[in-house]
């Protein structure tokens, strides 16, 4: 991640170099995981069994339909590169700062502790409190900074004419800070977030339209059930009160935010 954005000098020793060499071992594995699925697969067709829609394990998966479709291996592996860290560290980073501010705001642990003591789908869709808390961190430190469009026409926007073809990079931190759709904007308030929430287009931490993030509802249970199991088992304390937050695409707490955990007693 740190590789990812960082200035691209390929010398011993610089993140950028660090990153290639991973790349370089990650897409291995990527090919030696192809080459078996493949194999797998082959074996099934050859086993007269021509429905090859399906996974040994019983259902299609993302690498068996990008190979069926018939995607060349390059392209799987980076697809599949980007899709670990669509899906890993925005999440985690989520999760670790929701961490972070249920031990600087014990109001807001208490009523989310209150939300449920046992969970199932139901709960989970109940725990709206919760879900606001999470949101209100998500707006104040956004796990994906952003992405970019293609212009489809000439726009101006502000005074700045885009030409169509250009590539425009929205910001989610600007978008998320705009003081008319969320006074105060660096208030930490999971309230704001109640009820009907902000109107369309101004909380954007999935991103909207057609390219909206498709694990949004992955990530909510996995953020959730994080959540209602940690808050129903322990109670925390930060051991760096002000743990100075860097950047790498994601933010994330500079020393990795160490706690001291206790058991709450059942
Ligand atoms: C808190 C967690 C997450 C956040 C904040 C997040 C945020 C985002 C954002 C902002 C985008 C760009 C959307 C756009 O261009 O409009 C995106 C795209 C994407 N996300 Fe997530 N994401 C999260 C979790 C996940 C998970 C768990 C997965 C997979 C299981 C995932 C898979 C993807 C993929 C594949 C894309 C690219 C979609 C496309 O270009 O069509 N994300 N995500």
């Amino acid at each position: 991640m740190a590789g990812l954005f960082s200035l691209p000098i390929n010398l011993p020793g610089t993140p950028y170099n660090r990153a290639v060499k991973a790349g370089r071992r990650i897409r291995e594995e990527l090919k030696a995981l192809i080459t078996s699925r493949k194999m797998e697969l082959s074996m099934e067709d050859n086993n007269n069994n021509n429905d090859n829609s399906k996974t040994p394990g019983g259902k299609k998966d993302l690498l068996t339909s990008m190979i069926l479709d018939g995607l060349d291996e390059s392209e799987i592996s980076s697809k599949m590169g980007g899709f670990f860290i669509a899906n890993h560290d925005t999440a985690s980073a989520a999760i670790t700062f929701i961490i972070s501010y249920l031990a600087d705001y014990p109001d807001v642990y208490r009523k989310a502790k209150g939300e449920r003591e046992y969970l199932n789908w139901q709960d989970v869709e109940m725990m709206k409190y919760s879900w606001c808390m999470a949101c209100e961190v998500l707006r104040l430190l956004p796990p994906a900074s952003g992405t970019f469009r293609e212009a489809i026409q000439d726009f101006t926007y502000a005074g700045y004419t885009i030409p169509k073809g250009w590539k425009a990079c929205w910001n989610v931190y600007t978008t998320h800070n705009n003081p008319k759709y969320f006074p105060e904007p660096e208030k930490f308030d999971p309230s704001r977030l109640e009820g009907n929430g902000p109107p369309p287009f101004t909380f954007v931490p999935f991103g909207e339209g057609p390219r909206m993030c498709p694990g949004k509802e992955y990530a909510r249970l996995q953020i959730l059930v994080f959540m209602h199991n940690i808050i129903t088992k322990f109670k925390w304390k930060k051991l760096i009160p002000d743990e100075e937050i860097k950047f790498i695409g994601a933010p994330f707490p500079a020393k990795g935010l160490p706690v001291s955990l206790e058991t709450i007693q059942i």
